[in-house]
C-alpha cells in the first residue's frame, strides 16, 4: 500500500480519559494515520496532551474551530503553531478579514506553519437545520459559498462533507485541501452525522483526508478497524 493512502485517515480522539486515549495511540504508528484533538480532549487535558502526541511523531490536527474577532483568532492560531501541530482550523463564517488575519499570523513560521483550514457547514447539519439558522441555501450551495471565501482569504482548504468534495475539487482546484468528517464505513451507525459517505467513496469523490472518530475508537478492535479502512482505500 502506498504510504500516501496509509495516511488519509485522521482519527478523532474524542475521549474523556487521557490514559485510555494514550493506550490506544501507543498501538498506532504515525505511518498509518494522523490524529485529531478536538474541543473535548483539549478542554480536559490541554496543550500538554497535544505536545505529547506531536512528540510521539504524529501529525496532529488541532480541531478547535476558532470563531472570534480577527485579532483573537490570529493569536489563537499562533498559539496552535507554537504547539507544532500539522493543521488547525477556524470557522469560515467568522468572515474574510478574520481568515486573512489568521493566515497572516502564520506567515513567520514559513514551512513550519500548520495548514490553516476553515469549517464550512458542519457535517451534522442538513438543509432543515440550515433553514432554522436563516440560511436559505442548500448545504451544498452554502459549503461552496464559504469554500470560495476561504480560498479568497488564502487558506489551505476546508472542512466539508465528502458529499460536496467532487464539486469543490472541480471548482477550486486539486491543491485546495478537503478534510471530510462524517465518514461512515458501510453499516456503521451515523450517530449525529447527517452528510455521510463511506471511506472509499469519499476518497474517490476527492477528499484529501478522512476524519473518523467513533467508527474506529468505539469499535471492538480499533486498530483492526483502522487497518481495514486503510486497506479499503487501496
Ligand atoms: O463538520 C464537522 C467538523 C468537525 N467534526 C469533528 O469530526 C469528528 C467526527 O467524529 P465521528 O465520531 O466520526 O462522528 C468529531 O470530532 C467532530 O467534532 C465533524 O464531525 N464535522
Amino acid at each position: 500500500m502506498s504510504s500516501d493512502l496509509n495516511k488519509k485517515v485522521v482519527i478523532a480522539l474524542d475521549y474523556d480519559n487521557q490514559e485510555a486515549a494514550l493506550d490506544f495511540v501507543k498501538q498506532l504508528s504515525p505511518d498509518t494515520c494522523r490524529l485529531k484533538v478536538g474541543k473535548e480532549m483539549f478542554t480536559y487535558f490541554g496543550p500538554e496532551f497535544v505536545k505529547q502526541l506531536v512528540a510521539m511523531g504524529f501529525d496532529v490536527f488541532l480541531d478547535l474551530k476558532f470563531h472570534d474577532i480577527p485579532n483573537t483568532v490570529a493569536k489563537a492560531v499562533t498559539a496552535a503553531a507554537e504547539l507544532g501541530v500539522w493543521m488547525v482550523n477556524v470557522h469560515a463564517s467568522g468572515g474574510l478579514e478574520m481568515m486573512q488575519k489568521a493566515k497572516a499570523a502564520l506567515e513567520s513560521y514559513g514551512e513550519k506553519a500548520p495548514l490553516l483550514i476553515a469549517v464550512t457547514v458542519l457535517t451534522s447539519m442538513d438543509e432543515a437545520q440550515l433553514k432554522r439558522l436563516g440560511v436559505e441555501k442548500s448545504p451544498a450551495e452554502q459549503v461552496m459559498y464559504l469554500a470560495k471565501l476561504t480560498k479568497e482569504a488564502g487558506l489551505d482548504g476546508v472542512v466539508c462533507s465528502a458529499q460536496e468534495a467532487a464539486s469543490l475539487k472541480a471548482e477550486l482546484g486539486v491543491d485546495f485541501k478537503l478534510i471530510t468528517p462524517g465518514i461512515r464505513p458501510a453499516g456503521a451507525d451515523a450517530g449525529d452525522q447527517k452528510r455521510i459517505m463511506t471511506p472509499k467513496l469519499a476518497i474517490e469523490a476527492g477528499s484529501d483526508y478522512l476524519v473518523i472518530g467513533r467508527p474506529i475508537t468505539q469499535a471492538a478492535d480499533p486498530v483492526a478497524t483502522l487497518k481495514s479502512i486503510n486497506e479499503s482505500l487501496v
